[in-house]
């Protein structure tokens, strides 16, 4: 494979934060130990552990997490012996007060994620990661929903904030492979900063949108093992590695031990087989925040009408994330207007 950069491609596993969606916000201290251990042995890079919806996430609006997130942060730091523990924030939701408490328990990178058009809300949080030494890059969210030109100007703001990497993250599982590569292409010939893709498989294109991001250059990359992430999960972590290895890629990363903990540790742990079911397919056909997904089956049992209605509607109100109230306000409409139909 040709790629258009000579650095190492870095993997974040975020299935201990994105999964968190999944997982309804209830891992325990010893999931996360177990996990992170095995993550380490297998060399992965960095291992992401936060709420879902990121440092502060755990309120009635977004799910009350079992445990903690400082708690979940700190064991997996003892867990890991060369893996840096990373942490989400999203500006609103979480606060330099998480930040560095985070830090203090030896959080090692920051990633700052804002939706797409909004990267100026990041500055003050990328800058206070930079002072307190960690890494910081930027997480640009439903990167499908903006233009290439204004996506490559809300990177450069992050740039500019002193953001190491910037990511085009595909919350929705919507993008289709030539519309990664101009993405990634565009940022590429703009930033002088490496450059991450996130992807959600709903539409089953995440391991080749993954291909091709670093084809073009990206070198930053996420995955879940076991596609434990929302919807029906990220890049799954050890199919990459092994299409990497056919490719004559060698990341690092012990295939054998990720597909041993996919299959020994994660698979036991999942409420359901992460697949791509009809909500998680809708998603990416409408392009909805993969997060959406159990707010919306809750909303739909509530109130008797089809999840896919409701994420549907959404997709077309634009919703962005941290606006889970509106999937209740939009099925309450449908369900108003089903009754007087
Ligand atoms: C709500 C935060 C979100 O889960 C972050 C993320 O992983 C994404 O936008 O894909
Ligand atoms: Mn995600």
């Amino acid at each position: 494979m040709k790629r258009n950069s000579d650095k190492p491609i870095k993997l974040t596993e975020v299935c201990l934060r994105d999964g968190s969606h999944v997982m309804k916000h209830q891992f325990t201290a010893e999931q996360v130990w177990k996990v992170a251990k095995a993550l380490d042995e297998a060399g992965m890079h960095y291992i992401e552990v936060s709420h879902g919806d990121g440092l502060g996430g755990s309120t009635l609006q977004y799910g009350r997490s079992l445990v903690d997130e400082m708690k979940l942060i700190e064991t997996a730091v003892e867990a890991c012996k060369l893996s840096t523990v990373a942490v989400l924030l999203i500006p609103g939701i979480g606060t330099v007060h998480e930040l560095k408490k985070a830090r203090d328990l030896g959080a090692g990178l920051v990633r700052v994620a804002t939706h797409v058009t909004e990267a100026d809300i990041s500055a003050q949080h990328i800058h206070l990661a930079r002072e307190l030494g960690m890494e910081a890059f930027g997480f640009l969210m439903m990167a499908h929903s903006a233009p290439v030109d204004k996506l490559v100007e809300q990177a450069r703001l992050m740039e500019s904030y002193g953001a190491q990497a910037v990511y085009v993250t595909d919350s929705a599982g919507a993008l289709l492979p030539h519309e990664v590569r101009e993405r990634i292409s565009a940022l590429r010939q703009s930033l002088d900063i490496e450059i991450g893709f996130h992807a959600h498989n709903n539409l089953s294109v995440a391991v080749a949108n993954t291909l091709v991001a670093i084809e073009e250059g990206a070198t930053r990359i996420d995955g879940s093992v076991r596609c434990l992430g929302a919807g029906a999960g990220n890049t799954q972590t050890e199919v990459l590695l092994a299409v990497l290895d056919r490719l004559g890629l060698d990341v690092g990363i012990d295939l054998y031990k990720m597909q041993d903990l996919a299959e020994e540790i994660v698979a036991p742990m999942l409420p359901r087989p992460q697949e791509i079911s009809k909500g998680s397919l809708v998603m990416g056909h409408a392009g909805v925040y993969s997060s959406f997904l159990l707010h919306a089956e809750r909303a739909a049992a509530r109130f008797g009408l089809d999840s896919r209605n409701i994420l549907v509607e959404i997709g077309k109100r634009k919703a962005v994330g941290g606006q889970e109230d509106m999937i209740l306000d939009v099925a309450a409409e449908l369900a108003k207007t089903k009754q007087e139909v």
